[in-house]
């Protein structure tokens, strides 16, 4: 087996999907090899990819013998731009069908984080043989919570950030993205501002598919019960994006769901607790 450490230059690959009226190039990263597939979507935060939100989870993941891939959303990181006027949480469903068509996957494991997490179910729904297991963090569907008001601070900073693009505000929204902030490095924040300010137009297309639709990311919980994939559901308790709560529902509604809270955790639960997220990512697939 290969020791060289994985990179994103070197695992980084384009697709060209059709999906119904979806014609696109979308950017994705595969990593390892194996009979099994892990896809990894990542949440909707100015300059955020698959690379960006999983760069701490992919490694063990290859090392236990999974192939791992990261799309790219539409309107994010490599992948082309898109204006979405309808649900996003559907149109990166379609999206990730268009890219296992396109690779010839049958069927995948999902791990979604936050909107990545609304979009797995999404793809779940309408593809339900298609899902093997699910891995769903500070994400499953876009509804209420029934505590916090919403949207909450964390989505509003992310939607102040997108309007006003800046080092000051990517920071404002950091502070209160995870629970130690300090744990946060000037590296991070000068890769997450460069990708940000190296795709501008995403920016702007994301602020004007919240004028065109303030709903961007479709309330699953009426549906939930159809998602019946064994599904672990990862929240911080200290999720100031998505409250913890909506994690209880998604338990609530899916049949065979398993919940875990960690304690001192903000929204990046496969980021601030890898070792241990990583641990349980790995026992839940292979049981
Ligand atoms: O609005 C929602 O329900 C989803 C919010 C969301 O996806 C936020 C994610 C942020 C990141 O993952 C990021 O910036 O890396």
């Amino acid at each position: 087996m290969s020791t060289t450490p994985l990179s994103e230059a070197a695992t980084s690959k384009f697709v060209r999907i059709q999906e119904g009226d979806l014609d696109l190039q979308l950017h994705y990263n595969d990593c390892g090899s194996g009979a099994e597939t892990v896809v990894m979507l990542h949440g909707s935060g100015p300059g955020a990819s698959g690379w960006a939100n999983f760069n701490r989870n992919v490694e063990p993941l290859v090392a236990a013998g999974y192939r791992v891939i990261l799309m790219d959303c539409p309107g994010w990181s490599k992948s082309d731009p898109i204006v979405c006027t309808g649900s996003r949480s559907e149109l990166n469903g379609r999206a990730l069908k268009g890219l296992l068509d396109a690779l010839d996957l049958e069927r995948v494991h999902i791990i979604g984080n936050s909107m990545g997490g609304h979009s797995a179910v999404a793809f779940a729904l309408a593809n339900p043989t298609r899902v093997g297991k699910l891995v769903l963090m500070g994400g499953g569907t876009g509804g209420p919570s029934q505590f916090v008001p919403m949207p909450t601070e964390g989505i509003k900073l992310l939607q102040g950030l997108y309007r006003e693009p800046s080092i000051d505000n990517l920071k404002k929204m950091m502070a209160v993205f995870v629970f130690d902030s300090s744990s946060l490095t000037e590296e991070l924040y000068q890769a997450r501002l460069d990708n940000m300010m190296a795709r501008r137009d995403h920016l702007e297309n994301f602020v004007k598919s919240l004028a065109a639709n303030p709903k961007q990311f479709t309330d699953y919980g009426p549906r939930l019960g159809e998602v019946t994939a064994p599904a672990l559901v990862i929240w911080g308790r200290d999720d100031r994006f998505v409250p913890m709560d909506v994690g209880l529902r998604l338990l609530w509604g899916m049949p065979n769901a398993e919940l875990h809270i960690f304690n001192r955790c903000g929204h990046w639960a496969q980021w601030e607790h890898a070792d241990k997220f990583n641990r349980m990512v790995l026992d839940f697939l292979a049981h």
